[in-house]
């Protein structure tokens, strides 16, 4: 099994921190990728630089041996479409192994304007876990889909969707940019070793 976080990451904070190790103990997941989009679809661009951001995961994770990041989507030009990941990562890992992409509610939410949206499902489950302030309405045309059993999700390599409660963090990137854009401190909502470099390379403060 292989999990997936895509972010902008711009930057990695805590509660992607959590989002990552909790969906890896849930699943029992040794090796959980963290992706940073080079050209995030759907969005502002970041104002990172794509290797800022990189460096920056890089430096969060360092200590967690089950975390890795993966800069296969910094190495394609273009939008960094999920499906296109994906792909990739069928590529290498061929179609039996379970691919387990793991998305918030508020991104989930719009899940069916994405690239190729209906035919993720055919390449990965998807574990969408809570954000404070969202929720998903009721008969959405994911149901069909819903499994509460993770066993479902490791003996089938993709088509699973798995909603998950993790610590409930509400904590965004937009917040923390915010806070430096205004001098105030974002200590304490990402690790010291991001807010160092940020400070180092003098990000996010105009
Ligand atoms: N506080 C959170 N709780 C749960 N999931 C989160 C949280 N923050 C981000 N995520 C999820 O992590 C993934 C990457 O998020 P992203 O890098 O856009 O972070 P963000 O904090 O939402 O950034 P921004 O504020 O710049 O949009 C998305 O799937 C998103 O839903
Ligand atoms: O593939 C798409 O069309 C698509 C559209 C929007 C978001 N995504 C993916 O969703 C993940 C979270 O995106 P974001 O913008 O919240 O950082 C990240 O992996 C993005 O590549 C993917």
């Amino acid at each position: 099994m292989i999990g997936i976080l895509g972010g902008t990451f711009d930057p990695i904070h805590h509660a992607h921190l959590r989002t990552a190790l909790e969906v890896a103990e849930h699943f029992g997941i040794s090796d959980m990728r963290l992706i940073p989009g080079k050209q995030p679809p759907h969005r502002p661009q970041p104002i990172a630089r794509p290797e800022q951001r990189l460096a920056m995961l890089q430096a969060a994770i360092a200590t967690e041996p089950r975390l890795h990041a993966d800069d296969r989507e910094l190495r394609r030009e273009g939008h960094s479409y999920s499906f296109d990941t994906l792909q990739t990562f069928r590529a290498e890992v061929g179609n039996e192994r379970p691919l387990l992409f793991t998305l918030g509610f508020d991104a989930f939410l719009h899940f069916e304007r994405w690239h190729r949206w209906d035919e993720i499902l055919a390449l990965a489950h998807l574990v969408v876990v809570h954000r404070p302030r969202y929720s998903l309405p009721p008969n959405g045309w994911y149901e069909p889909f819903l499994s509460t059993n993770p066993d479902d999700l490791r003996a089938t390599p993709a088509g699973r969707i798995y909603l998950l409660s993790v610590t409930a963090l509400d904590i965004s990137a937009t917040h923390l940019r915010m806070l430096l854009k205004q001098g105030k401190s974002p200590r304490y909502l990402l690790p010291d070793s991001v807010l160092d470099y940020i400070q180092r390379h003098q990000l996010y403060c105009e």
